[in-house]
This record gives structure tokens, C-alpha cells and sequence, in this order.
């Protein structure tokens, strides 16, 4: 059985459907990744063959003035699976993120490139892909700029405002590969199926700025939305966020046989299904 730590989260629920009934879900109601007893009480009593955490605390800006919760929850949380997963000889898969990088390399992050987060949140990521190794038999997938149909994220908040108003301003000094968590699903299972351990990354292919991000989500909606151009200096967020921090896939692909369809195709295929 596959334990799905996080289950109700946004990538959570899409691993849900795609495991089926090989998967168990568990979230905050069921275990508080920051308890170590919590955490042994579950994976004691359901002995699971792999955990996957999807479970943080991932509010960037709300990470910076709560610094405490932030390493509690994506830090110590993680040691806590990571321990617990080893002494009863499960895999641990601890989902990380582009923020543990500064964003200054100027072309993809390869996995062993040297992390140096900018803000709290990635601090805290860090922390957790440390504690990870906790387990030797681990596999850390980091991932960026998630969207998916269960929670909170850039392309809802997009069509939200565009129903507010016909002009927006939205960073463009920022490049990423926009992810669909099933795509991210799917990467996931694979490298889970292969065996394989380490890190590696998982995002889908090709890269765009949020700005440009945001003109194609209202191009394909079919909403006359005015993107205007803003630094993200200008923007002014608590958290600083890297510049440039896409990730090289390279490794996923010839490690696992998987490789995620390009950012356009997937935003396609969520809007599809979002209007279903
Ligand atoms: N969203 C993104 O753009 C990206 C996310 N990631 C990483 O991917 C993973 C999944 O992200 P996403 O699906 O967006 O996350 P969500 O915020 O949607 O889901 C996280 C889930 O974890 C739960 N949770 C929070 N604290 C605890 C705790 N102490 N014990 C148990 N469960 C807890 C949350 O419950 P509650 O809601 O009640 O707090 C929520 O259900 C995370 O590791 C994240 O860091 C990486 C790159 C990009
Ligand atoms: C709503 C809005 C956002 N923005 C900017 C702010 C930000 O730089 C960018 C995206 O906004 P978000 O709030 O979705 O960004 P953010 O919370 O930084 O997203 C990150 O989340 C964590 C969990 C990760 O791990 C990262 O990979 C990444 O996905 O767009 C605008 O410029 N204009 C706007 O109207």
C-alpha cells in the first residue's frame, strides 16, 4: 500500500485518483506531520510500502512572518516520515520545490546543482530534502509552479480576477515551467515504479514568465484580459522568489521513461477538464 501524507492537499487528491485503490490518504484530521508520536502511530499501524508527503505548509509570503511553523511543518515533518518510514522498511517520496534554488544559474537547475534559497519557504524545503535522507531508501521529486482542480492556485487566482476586472498586472521578470499535478501525478508513479531513489525533477516542459502564463490561461479561456508588465520588485511581496528556476527534467526521462507534456498542452487539458 502507498501512504499519501497530505491526502486532501492539492497534489494530494490528484495522486489519490491516479493510485486508486493502491493508495491510502491521510491528512492534518489523521496525523500532524510535526508530532513524531502522531507520526509513528500512523505508519506503525498501517505499514505502508511507500509514504508520499505532499503535506507543508506552502503559503511563500505567510512562511516569511510565521518562521517557526514553516521548519515545524516542511522541516522537522519530513524527519519525522523519514525515521519513521525507515524503522518500518518503507520508501520515503518527499515532494520539494525550484525555491530551494536562488533563481541566479541562467539556464535549467539540474538536480545536484547547489541550492541557496532566497526565502523562508525554501529554507524550510531545504530542511526537509536534508531530513529526507533520514531514510536511505528516499526519493525526492522537486516540482514548481503547481496547478491542479483542488486547491488554491495561479491559474484560479487568474480566472477569479479576470471576473473582476479587465486589467491586471502580473510579473514578468520571473521564468518557470507552469506543472499540472497530474502530470506531476504521473511523473511520481513512474519514478516510484522504476525504483528509483535520489532526487530528481519534475515539471512540465518548456518555461514562460507568469506574465506570459497569464496571457495564454486567458487566451485559451477565451477572456479579453489586459496583462500589463510588472517587475517583481514593483510587485513588492514579503518573500523574494527566484528569477530564474526552471528545471532540467533530463534525469526523470531517462531514469523513469516518463516525460511531462509541455505547459501549454497540460493547461489545454486542465482547462478541458475544469469546464466538464
Ligand atoms: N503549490 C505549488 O505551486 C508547489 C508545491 N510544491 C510542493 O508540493 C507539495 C504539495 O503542494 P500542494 O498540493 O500545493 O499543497 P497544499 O497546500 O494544497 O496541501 C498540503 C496539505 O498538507 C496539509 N498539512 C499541512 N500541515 C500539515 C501537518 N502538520 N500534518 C499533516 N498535514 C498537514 C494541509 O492541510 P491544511 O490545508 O489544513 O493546512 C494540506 O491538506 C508540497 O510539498 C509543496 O511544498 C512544490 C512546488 C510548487
Ligand atoms: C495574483 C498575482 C500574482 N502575481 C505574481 C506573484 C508571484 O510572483 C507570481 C505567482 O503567484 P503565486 O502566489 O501563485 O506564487 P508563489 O506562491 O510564489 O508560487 C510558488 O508556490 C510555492 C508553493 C512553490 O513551491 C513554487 O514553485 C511556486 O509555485 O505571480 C502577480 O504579479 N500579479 C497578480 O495579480
Amino acid at each position: 500500500m502507498i501512504l499519501v501524507v497530505g491526502a486532501k492537499g492539492m497534489l494530494g487528491q490528484d495522486l489519490m485518483t491516479l493510485l486508486g485503490t493502491e493508495a491510502r490518504g491521510v491528512d492534518i484530521e489523521d496525523i500532524d506531520i510535526t508530532s513524531m508520536e502522531s507520526v509513528q502511530k500512523v505508519l506503525v499501524t498501517l505499514k505502508p510500502r511507500v509514504v508520499i508527503n505532499a503535506a507543508a505548509y506552502t503559503d511563500v509570503d505567510g512562511c516569511e512572518s510565521n518562521q517557526e511553523l514553516a521548519m515545524q511543518v516542511n522541516g522537522e515533518g519530513v524527519a519525522h516520515l523519514a525515521l519513521i518510514s525507515k524503522e518500518i522498511g518503507a520508501k520515503l517520496v518527499q515532494i520539494s520545490t525550484d525555491y530551494v534554488f536562488d533563481g541566479g544559474k541562467g539556464s535549467p537547475y539540474l538536480e545536484d546543482d547547489p541550492p541557496r534559497p532566497l526565502s523562508v519557504y525554501g529554507e524550510s524545503k531545504l530542511a526537509g530534502e536534508m531530513n529526507a535522507c533520514f531514510n536511505p531508501d528516499h526519493l525526492i521529486v522537486r516540482t514548481q509552479w503547481l496547478y491542479g482542480l483542488h486547491g488554491k492556485n495561479f491559474v484560479e487566482t487568474m480566472l477569479r480576477l479576470a471576473a473582476e476586472k479587465k486589467e491586471l498586472s502580473v510579473v514578468d521578470d520571473q521564468i518557470g515551467s507552469p506543472t499540472w499535478t497530474v502530470d506531476l501525478s504521473l511523473a511520481i508513479k513512474a519514478l516510484i515504479d522504476k525504483g528509483c531513489c535520489g532526487t530528481y525533477h519534475a515539471a512540465n516542459g518548456g518555461f514562460c514568465s507568469w506574465n506570459e502564463f497569464a496571457r495564454v490561461i486567458f487566451a485559451e479561456a477565451g477572456m479579453g484580459i489586459t496583462v500589463n508588465p510588472m517587475s517583481t520588485a514593483e510587485l513588492g511581496r514579503p518573500a523574494p522568489r527566484p528569477l530564474y528556476s526552471t528545471l532540467d527534467c533530463g534525469k526523470l526521462n531517462r531514469d523513469a521513461g516518463f516525460q511531462p507534456q509541455p505547459w501549454q498542452e497540460a493547461l489545454k487539458n486542465y482547462l478541458n477538464l475544469r469546464r466538464q
